[in-house]
């Protein structure tokens, strides 16, 4: 009889709280796939657009996908709050990096981007159905990651274009997404594209997406994100040898930006912050 009693009562918690689980896992799921359902659909009404004003492949569709995927948010609940627009103010090309925390930094990418501004994609994406055909004719460079040489010649090439079309580029110097609320050590390639192109960096800091979008917490609701443009970093007469010391100063700056816009106190990590 005893027994009993304690099963019935082990059910009456364990049901709800099991429900509860089973309920916000489904919400969190559902929501991921409904973001990537919007993206696919907005993806496939935007091609058409691009092909029929641009003709194909060009920069000059990032327009026209930015201005798409910033209905985004209103779906989501996610708001921006953007600070250093002006930072942007430049004459010529340059090199974007900014922190890489998941698929949602698509909504913050479109939010801000400037003119003539392509981005750096692993290649699979290239492959993402009807948002991989947008990727293509918006112009975006696909890298291949586990082929360091490859992508080098391809950023050599990128670093050309850059001079000869006036582009910007944008690129995750964490080269992944990362929401551990921390920013990963840097890549090197933002930085050698820099300096082979002899163009300055602008570093962009998006706050923590924690508090709102937890993958381990299963956690997707609305928020706001604060973003800001931080003035631009000179790479004018710097050479091979200053790419670490200026690797790690970009990292250190964004990551104390970090933490100032996610209300969190600073740690200092103390170790080189270059990825080896
Ligand atoms: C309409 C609705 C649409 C809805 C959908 C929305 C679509 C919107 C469209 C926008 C699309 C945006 C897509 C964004 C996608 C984001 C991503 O895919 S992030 C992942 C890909 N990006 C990156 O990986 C970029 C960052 N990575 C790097 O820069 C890397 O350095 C690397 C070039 C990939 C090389 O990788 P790895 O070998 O792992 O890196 P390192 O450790 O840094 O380098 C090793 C070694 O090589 C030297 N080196 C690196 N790069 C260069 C270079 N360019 N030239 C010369 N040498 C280079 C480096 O110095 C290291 O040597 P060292 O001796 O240790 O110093
Ligand atoms: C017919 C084929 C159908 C394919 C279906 C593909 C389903 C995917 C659909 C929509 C995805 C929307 C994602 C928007 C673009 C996201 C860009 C992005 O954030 O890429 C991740 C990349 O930065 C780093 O990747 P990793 O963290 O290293 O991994």
């Amino acid at each position: 009889m005893d027994l009993w009693w304690l099963l019935w009562i082990s059910l009456l918690f364990l049901v709800p709280f099991i429900l509860m689980e089973i309920s916000s896992g489904f919400k969190f799921h559902f929501k991921l796939v409904y973001y990537c359902a919007m993206c696919l659909l907005l993806s496939a009404l935007a091609a058409p657009m691009c092909l029929l004003t641009n003709g194909g492949r060009t920069v000059n569709n990032m327009r026209i996908i930015s201005r798409v995927v910033r209905t985004l948010k209103y779906f989501f609940g996610v708001r921006f709050e953007v600070k250093g627009l002006e930072n942007f103010q430049i004459d010529g090309p340059c090199v974007i990096i900014s922190n890489h925390q998941s698929i949602l930094d698509m909504m913050g990418l479109m939010e801000i981007l400037p003119d003539r501004c392509v981005q750096i994609a692993k290649k699979e994406l290239m492959y993402a159905g009807s948002v991989g055909l947008i990727t293509y004719l918006g112009g975006v460079i696909y890298i291949n990651r586990k082929r360091t040489s490859d992508a080098k010649s391809i950023m050599a090439a990128v670093a050309q274009a850059m001079i000869s079309d006036n582009l910007k580029v944008w690129i995750y110097p964490e080269g992944t997404r990362n929401n551990s609320g921390d920013l990963l050590p840097f890549k090197k390639g933002a930085f050698h594209l820099a300096l082979q192109a002899q163009v300055p960096i602008i570093p962009v800091v998006y706050s923590s997406l924690t508090s709102f979008y937890n993958q381990k917490k299963n956690l997707f609701t609305g928020g706001t994100v604060k973003v800001e443009i931080l003035p631009k970093i000179d790479t004018s007469g710097l050479t091979e040898n200053d790419i670490t010391d200026l690797t790690e100063r970009c990292h250190q700056t964004m990551r104390q930006v970090f933490f100032r816009l996610s209300n969190k106190p600073y740690e200092s990590n103390g170790q080189s912050n270059c990825a080896q």
